[in-house]
């Protein structure tokens, strides 16, 4: 099995039996999800549901469709060409493509951030509010106030408080990604989704983005796909492990990686593959 130990998990996430969540337990139930990308079928018959407040990791081998799932959950598929999606996300209960979904707001309620940091060119303040000016705040007071909460929220106030105003270009690679946190948290979204967080980071800084991602699940819920399996095994409490576009085991992580159920699995973290 893989060399790592899986965080200590809560008693809660332990518990929990991911084929029986309760609506109060459930962010996201994923029912049938089918994706193709013009004749290639990338997501096939994906069902799973991921528990409110904890940190669900999608790991498995290049190419085998864990970004095309992650990207599913605020609709960012339905930027690409020929992309045909079948099947539920519902979010709280509510499927996010049913017909009078309102795009924009799903996004509001489903923040992302990418593989390498995307700070826009502006000053750390106004990459912070930029969510909360675009949904017309601009309340001084209110946008300070979310500026302070927010990037305490993403461990860097300490960091950055005195030099608010001075452009977010100047950070270092780690903390251009915690501001690019710290703006997805401003707008208070239900869910996070971090598409491989720190495979651009060295690893200092990626060790902050981990123990703040361990901070973050105490206000969303977080997706995140890695590559790094002792990552997942570091942040996350449930684990799926995907190949070839299917979904081939779901459970907690600390399971998935010490008696995983398929071979498959075991294959992959045991490093036959991948
Ligand atoms: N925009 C696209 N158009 C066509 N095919 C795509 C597109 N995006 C992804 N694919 C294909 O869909 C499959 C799944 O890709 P995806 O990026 O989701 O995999 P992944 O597991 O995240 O891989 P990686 O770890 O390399 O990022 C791959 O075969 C990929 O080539």
């Amino acid at each position: 099995m893989i060399s790592v130990t899986p965080k200590a998990l809560s008693a809660d996430a332990s518990k929990l039996d991911l084929t029986k969540l309760t609506s109060e337990q459930t962010a996201l139930d994923i029912k049938g999800l089918n994706l193709h990308y013009g004749k290639k079928q990338a997501l096939q018959d994906i069902t799973m549901s991921i528990p409110k407040g904890q940190v669900t990791a999608f790991i498995g081998p290049s190419g085998c469709g864990k970004s095309t799932l992650l990207r599913c959950i605020n609709r960012m598929n339905d930027l690409v060409d020929g992309c045909h999606i079948s099947g539920e996300i519902n979010l709280h209960g509510k499927n996010i493509y049913g017909k009078h979904v309102d795009v924009a707001s799903l996004r509001r309620k489903v923040g992302m951030v990418f593989q390498r940091p995307n700070p826009f060119p502006k000053s750390i303040y106004e990459n912070v509010v930029y969510g909360l000016r675009i949904a017309g705040e601009n309340n001084r007071r209110v946008l300070d106030d979310a500026v302070e909460k927010s990037l305490r929220s993403a461990a860097l106030w300490n960091e950055v408080k005195d030099r608010l105003h001075e452009s977010a270009l100047g950070l270092s690679g780690g903390q251009q990604q915690r501001l690019v946190i710290a703006r997805a948290v401003a707008i208070e979204p239900e869910v996070l989704l971090l598409d491989e967080p720190t495979s651009a980071l060295d690893p200092i800084s990626t060790l902050t983005i981990e123990e703040l991602i361990n901070d973050l699940k105490k206000q969303f819920t977080v997706v995140i796909v890695t590559h790094n399996m002792q990552q997942a095994a570091r942040v996350s409490d449930q684990t799926a492990f995907m190949y070839m576009g299917d979904l081939i085991e779901y459970s907690d992580t600390n399971t998935l990686f010490t008696t995983p159920m398929k071979k498959q699995t075991e294959d992959y973290i045991t490093g036959r593959y991948g």
